[in-house]
């Protein structure tokens, strides 16, 4: 378990064969900073305090602070929490789909004590909660004192939207959240322990076959990175990803529409994370040729559209099929 040692090792890291570069890791008073966030383009900051009163945020005071309210828990049967969205389970759905995790509620102090018991083959717990004012009036005052001058300065600057969550994180050593892209801008500040997220532009959507709009698992990839079927999904080979490993006091922007794959280190120790999710702002002037996020957003609308025109998701593949075989291929 956790050594609290004050960095990480090769030997945390899970193996994929995909090619790696590195996100930037810039001060956040560094002027490049925020031209990448202008650019859509992922980049680890310094030095912000963003969560600085969250420091303490370990599962002892948490237990302490937040006893009282009942907290979101996935659990799943192996390393891997891939979301869906319950709603999205149709009736005719239901007989298809498996549901690979569960949502359960307990009070964080459950919660800690099945982390500190778990026995290897047990299923794995990800607390996945949105902070609110349930959780507690010393989680409140240190809420407050995040640095939301730097980081409302930014929204502002950049014309996001409205601040619409943050959600707490608390997962064990090896969890995965596999590659899925948002449709909202993030800022993920990291507290304990350390976090690696391997990053996608927009532009791969082509290589990393996302479920189709209407399913349970829509944003999420397909591709299993641990064992990629190249048979079913051969443009994988052709992804080039960009590896960011955030330590505690480090914030990495996360740029709407880019995919992102997530672990908690091996044998790290649990990992404390808290995003801060913002409404995209809207496209002023649209400049061609249209940048890989604005085109992702346009197929997801086509594909939503051909699906309310036809109400049957069994039809909308084969009218795709005669739109482009033989005539744009
Ligand atoms: C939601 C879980 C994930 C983070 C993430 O995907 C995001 O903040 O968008 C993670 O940390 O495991
Ligand atoms: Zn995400």
């Amino acid at each position: 378990m956790c050594d609290g040692s004050s960095s990480w090792k090769e030997s945390q890291l899970r193996n994929y064969d995909i090619p790696l570069k590195s996100v930037p890791k810039l001060s956040f008073d560094d002027p490049r900073v925020e031209q990448l966030i202008s650019e859509n383009k992922p980049v680890i900051i310094t030095g912000s305090d963003l969560v600085y009163s969250a420091s303490k945020w370990n599962l002892e005071y948490l237990e302490k602070h937040m006893e009282s309210s009942t907290c979101t828990v996935i659990m799943s049967p192996n390393h891997i929490f891939k979301y869906f969205d319950e709603k999205a389970i149709t009736p005719a759905m239901k007989n298809k789909f498996v549901p690979p995790t569960r949502k359960v509620s307990m009070k964080i102090s459950d919660f800690s004590k099945r982390l500190n018991n778990w026995k290897s083959g047990e299923e794995r717990l990800y607390l996945q909660q949105t902070l609110n004012n349930t959780v507690g009036p010393a989680i409140v005052q240190d809420f407050i004192k995040f640095r939301w001058d730097w980081i409302t300065a930014i929204q502002k600057k950049m014309a996001w939207g409205p601040l619409t969550s943050n959600l707490l994180l608390i997962g064990m050593e090896g969890n995965v959240t596999p590659c899925h892209y948002d449709e909202q801008q993030n800022f993920f500040a990291q507290v304990k322990g350390w976090k690696r997220v391997i990053l996608f532009s927009p532009e791969h959507y082509g290589c990393l076959y996302p479920h189709t709009v209407f399913h349970p698992h829509d944003r999420q990839s397909q591709v299993d990175f641990e064992k990629p079927d190249l048979n079913k999904f051969p443009r994988f080979e052709e992804v080039q990803g960009e590896e960011a490993i955030v330590g505690p006091g480090e914030v990495l922007y996360i740029p709407v529409y880019w995919w992102h794959h997530v672990e908690s280190l091996l044998n790290g120790g649990y990992t404390v994370s808290i995003n801060f999710w913002y409404k995209a702002g809207p496209t002023v002037d649209i400049i061609y040729p249209l940048q890989g996020h604005q085109k992702l957003a346009i197929m997801r609308n086509v594909e939503k559209m051909l699906i309310e025109a036809l109400k049957d998701p069994e039809e909308v593949g084969s009218l795709f099929r005669a739109i482009v075989l033989g005539r744009y291929t």
